[in-house]
């Protein structure tokens, strides 16, 4: 695969926003653009490619919008080869260059041997550089050394709409004859160091609407005689997590996974730099001063982050305002063993518990809007074994083992779905920047990850 080739494909899919958490009918557009683009490169490189009707996504407002087709496509039909099955995402995350970017984050802009965009690492260059490495083979005139699948959504970023649906229905068709599953939707926990992903956290995401009437009012002529719906929420969020980042919410932490001494053993084992870590987050002082506190309150203890409200008054200026009503916006990382249900109930109890202690003539509605599973893998997996050789291979060092802090709920649908073995092979560096501002990949990473899947699929036809 030309270098310059594959940059030129970066940049052209960088410049679709293909945002999919605004839900508006200009960035839907975008996305079936993005789609469509995606097809025909995978048609040109011989795979039979099938664009799957998703239908459409019904907003809570009323409205209805079309959600992005999932490509499905193949390579190779061959029964003595073993298949891999990739998921990738083309949806991104907002981006605005008036919130702080550096460059336009819809054109792919190399500085310093960083490619800077939106998508650039989540997930657009890990997708390309599974096609490059597909591509490099076609080039050499070489056989696939296995049989290759992609299945590439256009929602993740939106939590994966309808895409548990068609996993099921495809289970005993285009998942049938498929060995393993390969996800590269997350990064590296060092610069240079690659790393193999065991598992991700899951999520449980909350709306917590506090309303008096649906119009705001001013404070001169009501302030000092209203339960104000603001105030409210402000003591509903405040009473969800200390100081300390321990949830407040009474059972959340019962059937969390006991901690075993062997486990500490696989944290200890890992190399994190945290000093480097601190200074590629631009942190001063994270809650734990550990390496091993650190990787376990990511990966195998549950967070709670609030994110937003919605109603509030939030742009520059005095604005007299008294919101009318407002809607709290948090989320829990959920870790094995803990049940979605199980937490929906816990908050929802608990925040009407704290509700009432304030004798409010608000109506409050608690709403889970997300439930998502976490995942956690047997990393003796033939997979593991393949995606460490050519780790070796490429990189000449061994892989970091690690967890994810975030979700990809794929990975937990497909382990109980389609029953196949899930293993998440990032390629991107740990400040890539995902869903931040000034999001990159480096060109390293995107030229080496993209060899590494080329020995990745040499080894997974040695060891099959
Ligand atoms: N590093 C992995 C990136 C995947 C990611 O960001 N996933 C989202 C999925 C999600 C969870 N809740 C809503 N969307 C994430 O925030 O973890
Ligand atoms: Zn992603
Ligand atoms: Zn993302």
């Amino acid at each position: 695969m030309d270098p310059k080739l594959g940059r030129m494909m970066l940049k052209e899919w960088v410049a679709i926003e293909s945002d999919s958490v605004q839900p508006v009918p200009r960035f839907r557009r975008e996305l079936f653009r993005m789609m469509a683009v995606a097809a025909d490169t995978l048609q040109r490189l011989g795979a039979r490619v099938t664009s799957v009707d998703m239908g459409s996504q019904q907003l809570p407002d009323g409205q209805s919008l079309p959600i992005p087709p999932v490509i499905l496509a193949e390579l190779g039909n061959d029964p003595t080869k073993g298949t891999v099955c990739f998921y990738g995402h083309l949806d991104v995350q907002p981006a605005d260059q008036g919130d702080g970017w550096l460059t336009d984050p819809y054109v792919l802009t190399e500085v310093d041997g960083k490619l800077y965009g939106r998508g650039a690492t989540d997930n657009k260059g890990p997708v390309l550089a599974w096609i490059n490495a597909v591509s490099a083979f076609r080039a050499l005139e070489q056989d696939l050394p296995v049989n290759i699948k992609f299945i590439i959504e256009g929602m993740e970023e939106a939590g994966s709409v309808a895409l548990e649906e068609l996993v099921e229905k495809e289970k005993n068709r285009f998942f049938s004859g498929v060995d393993y599953i390969v996800i590269s939707d997350n990064l590296w926990i060092s610069q240079r160091k690659p790393a193999i992903t065991y598992g991700t956290r899951g999520n449980s995401y909350f709306t917590v609407e506090v309303k008096c009437r649906d119009q705001d009012f001013h404070s001169g002529t009501f302030g000092g005689i209203l339960h104000e719906p603001m105030a409210d929420l402000v003591a509903l969020l405040g009473s969800l997590v200390d100081s300390s980042g321990h949830i407040l919410v009474p059972g959340i932490y019962d059937e969390v996974a006991p901690l075993t001494e062997e486990e500490i053993n696989t944290y200890k084992a890992i190399h994190l730099d945290l000093e480097e870590y601190r200074n590629s987050s631009r942190v001063e002082k994270f809650l734990f001063d550990t390496k091993e506190e650190i990787l376990m309150h990511l990966w195998r203890y549950p967070s709670l982050s609030i994110h937003g409200i919605e109603g509030a008054f939030d742009e520059p200026g005095a604005k007299t305002v008294i919101p009318g009503q407002v809607i709290g916006k948090f989320s829990i990382r959920l870790v094995p063993h803990m049940n979605v249900s199980v937490v929906e109930k816990q908050v929802t109890r608990h925040l009407e518990d704290v509700f009432s202690t304030r004798n409010s003539s608000n109506k409050m509605v608690v709403s889970m809007t997300l439930g998502l599973h976490p995942w956690i893998a047997n990393i003796n997996d033939t997979q593991y074994l393949a995606a460490k050789r050519a780790i070796r291979t490429v990189f000449g060092t061994e892989p970091d083992m690690i967890r994810d802090g975030s979700t990809i709920p794929i990975a937990k649908m497909f382990q109980e779905i389609v029953h196949k073995s899930v293993v998440l092979i990032p390629l991107g560096a740990v400040d890539d920047g995902e869903h931040s501002q000034n999001e990159k990949i480096n060109r390293w990473n995107y030229i080496e990850g993209t060899k590494l899947f080329a020995a990745f699929f040499l080894e997974m036809a040695q060891l099959h």
